[in-house]
């Protein structure tokens, strides 16, 4: 599935293949069907014209284009953590088909590699581009990052609302979910856990 290819400088470039799993056409057809269940006559604009909007909306939101992950040595030896905080995403949710969105907090300690840090967001946003279940996109985002940069720890914490959940069923408006997903050293060294969450998430800090 993945290509490697190093370069003279040391940089790795790893590339990783669009996620592109939904029939367009399908999707539109259905979408056409469930306009129609909903009482709208189809010899009107949004009949005849949201369709077709709501099937690109869904395939945008739930493919992803190729991307290359690019890594550097790291030569100058940086082993303390490193975070990228508040990159936003939204995914949909895998039990309703309705967004769910927030932040995203992404550390990690450093073994022989070091990422370009825009990658870090690329991979949240390549697993976000699914339906998901908030728990499956941490644990997924911090198994994806442990194994491209064999690094000592990853921890991936999620802040997010659900509209399934603040704007129907039980509407717990404001109520927000915070997920926690940890790999190596991140799951086991309390030190480097309170180092990691106390800058993740500084007491306060919402989604
Ligand atoms: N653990 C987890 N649950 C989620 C996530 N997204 C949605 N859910 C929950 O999935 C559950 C689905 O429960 P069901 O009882 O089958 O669905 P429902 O009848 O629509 O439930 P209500 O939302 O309580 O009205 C709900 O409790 C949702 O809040 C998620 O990312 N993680
Ligand atoms: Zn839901």
């Amino acid at each position: 599935m993945t290509i490697t290819l190093p370069d003279l400088d040391g940089a790795v470039h790893t590339v990783l293949p669009g996620v592109d799993v939904l029939d367009r056409k399908e999707v539109e057809q259905a979408v056409t069907q469930l306009v129609r269940a909903l009482g709208v006559p189809m010899d009107t604009e949004v009949g005849r014209i949201t369709p077709r909007r709501m099937a690109d909306a869904l395939v945008q939101m739930l493919s992803s284009q190729s991307w290359t992950f690019t890594t550097f040595p790291n030569d100058e030896g940086q082993h303390d953590l490193v975070l990228t905080r508040d990159i936003p995403f939204t995914s949909l949710c895998a039990h309703h088909l309705l967004p769910f969105s927030g932040h995203a907090h992404v550390g990690f300690y450093p073994g022989e590699k070091l990422p370009g840090l825009s990658k870090i967001a690329r991979a949240v946003e390549m697993f976000a581009a699914r339906l998901q279940v908030q728990e499956t996109l941490g644990q997924q985002i911090a198994g994806f990052l442990e194994e491209q940069l064999a690094c000592d720890g990853v921890g991936v914490v999620l802040v997010a609302e659900h509209l399934c959940m603040t704007r129907r069923g039980v509407r717990a408006a404001g109520a927000e979910t915070l997920t926690v997903a940890t790999r190596g050293r991140l799951q086991q060294d309390q030190g480097a856990r309170s180092e990691f969450f106390h800058l993740a998430v500084p007491s306060g800090r919402t989604a």
